[in-house]
């Protein structure tokens, strides 16, 4: 009997999985394995607390189908080879990513299963369409995205793969333990519950609600998609007539494609523009711990600081006020936001901080988000403001927006920087 080992990383589920159809079809036997790698820098608490969730899902989901999930510690290379070799697996399926991390994990697997001839088989799992499949006439990557949207649009999006009923293990693997949890909502079934809600309900307003600050309508699909237990390719398959909605995960595919192109993305600007930046310790710690005197951005920070996640218009809001009027290096910002965010994604958050600083693919890089416009346009009565800064919470409606004109709140900082108009 052939057996497959199915190295999961950011594709954490049973519906719709290449790796797993591919496994399946390519053995009798899979044995289905997540590697946890400690010491990364990408495992910060709020997002290994999530993970947690997502792999005891998938466990229970794998067991369901008379498999299992098999947890291994250490490096992800060598557990599966030591795990292939000992089952004696003819074949190794991973999903291809683009961070040089994910790039360099691919190589070395590709090495080691090639020293002890094993088949390595890849799959595209990631994004919609797959990071390369559609690339200019003159070029690799797509840098802009109106150009990008429109061939995005036009490629024809694979079918869904089925649930397997079955999965069969080989016997007498030790599944290891699942590293410990504490419900932080992570896991297939979550997700897939959040997704039938949002498709019945939010989705249809979405084009006039996504930018209402205090509504919080937008879908909260981000860690799910990227911890891989929503497929990209269904939800977008799903979402299908709602175009202001699927072209967020266009947006999201667009990043994923510069990255696989420009692996520095989160560490170097992608278009070196600017030498202005200021090095300003004490503005950076009051930035990051919601002091700055800007209620929006205050506002903004707490969210982030409060639930791991920040509304995508406070994101923008908060990018901009550090990198355009601190002019403190976006890497600080992103820094942060990669700290804290359950959804913190090296392709969106580096690919967004460098459109927001200008560096990166953003066709007008002098654009400036004004705080006091953007505050009183998307919290108009000041919600928002007052659910995330207490010391503000008893200042009525849109005044909330400028407390210097009435003379402060006990206990607020006045603004870090001269308001503008
Ligand atoms: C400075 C900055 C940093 C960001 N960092 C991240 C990050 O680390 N991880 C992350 O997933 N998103 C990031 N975003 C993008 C966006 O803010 C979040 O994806 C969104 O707020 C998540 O909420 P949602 O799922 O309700 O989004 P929805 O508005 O419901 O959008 C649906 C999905 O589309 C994708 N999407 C939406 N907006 C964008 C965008 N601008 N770029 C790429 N994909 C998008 C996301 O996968 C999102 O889940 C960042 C944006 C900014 C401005």
């Amino acid at each position: 009997m052939r057996t497959a080992v199915l190295l999961f990383t950011r594709d954490l589920r049973l519906h719709d999985n290449p790796g797993l159809d591919l496994a399946r079809r390519s053995a009798e036997r899979v044995v289905p394995l997540f590697v946890l790698h400690e010491g990364l820098r990408f495992a910060v608490p709020n997002r290994t607390r999530f993970l947690s969730d997502c792999l005891a899902d998938l466990r229970d989901g794998l067991r369901r189908r008379g498999g299992d999930l098999v947890i291994r510690r250490g490096d992800p290379v060598e557990e599966t080879i030591r795990l292939a070799r000992d089952q004696h697996a003819q074949t190794v399926v991973v999903a291809r990513d683009v961070s040089r991390y994910a790039k360099r994990r691919e190589e070395r697997l590709a090495a080691a299963c090639a020293e002890h001839r094993i088949s390595l088989r890849t799959v595209d799992s990631v994004g919609v369409v797959p990071p390369g499949a559609v690339h200019p006439a003159n070029g690799d990557h797509y840098k802009v995205f109106t150009p990008y949207w429109r061939a995005w649009s036009d490629t024809q999006w694979r079918d869904c793969h089925t649930v397997p009923r079955k999965i069969t293990l080989p016997d007498g693997i030790d599944a290891g333990s699942l590293p410990a949890g504490d419900g932080a909502g992570g896991g297939e079934t979550m997700a897939r519950r959040r997704m039938s809600r949002w498709l019945a309900g939010g989705i249809a307003d979405y084009p006039n609600r996504h930018d209402d600050l205090p509504g919080d309508a937008t879908s909260r699909l981000s860690a799910d998609l990227h911890f891989g237990c929503l497929s990209p390719v269904e939800l977008a398959t799903k979402a299908g007539a709602h175009e202001a909605y699927v072209r967020q995960l266009c947006w999201r595919d667009f990043h994923l494609q510069v990255t696989a192109a420009f692996p520095d993305l989160p560490t170097r600007d992608y278009r070196p523009r600017r030498q202005d930046w200021v090095d300003d310790p004490d503005a950076l710690a009051a930035w990051r711990a919601g002091q700055t005197g800007y209620p929006i951005i205050d506002a903004g920070l707490r969210q982030l600081l409060a639930e791991g996640f920040m509304h995508n218009r406070a994101r923008m809001l908060v990018a901009s006020f550090l990198t355009k009027q601190l002019n403190v290096h976006w890497t600080a910002g992103a820094n942060h936001f990669f700290d804290l965010l359950v959804d913190g994604d090296i392709a969106n958050n580096a690919g967004n901080w460098q459109w927001i600083a200008g560096t990166g693919n953003d066709t007008r890089p002098n654009r400036q988000f004004n705080p006091l416009r953007q505050a009183y346009r998307f919290d108009p009565d000041g919600d928002y403001v007052r659910r995330y800064v207490p010391e503000l919470a008893s200042v009525p409606g849109a005044a909330v927006h400028e407390p210097w004109k009435f003379g402060g709140s006990p206990g607020y900082p006045s603004p870090l920087v001269a308001p503008r108009a």
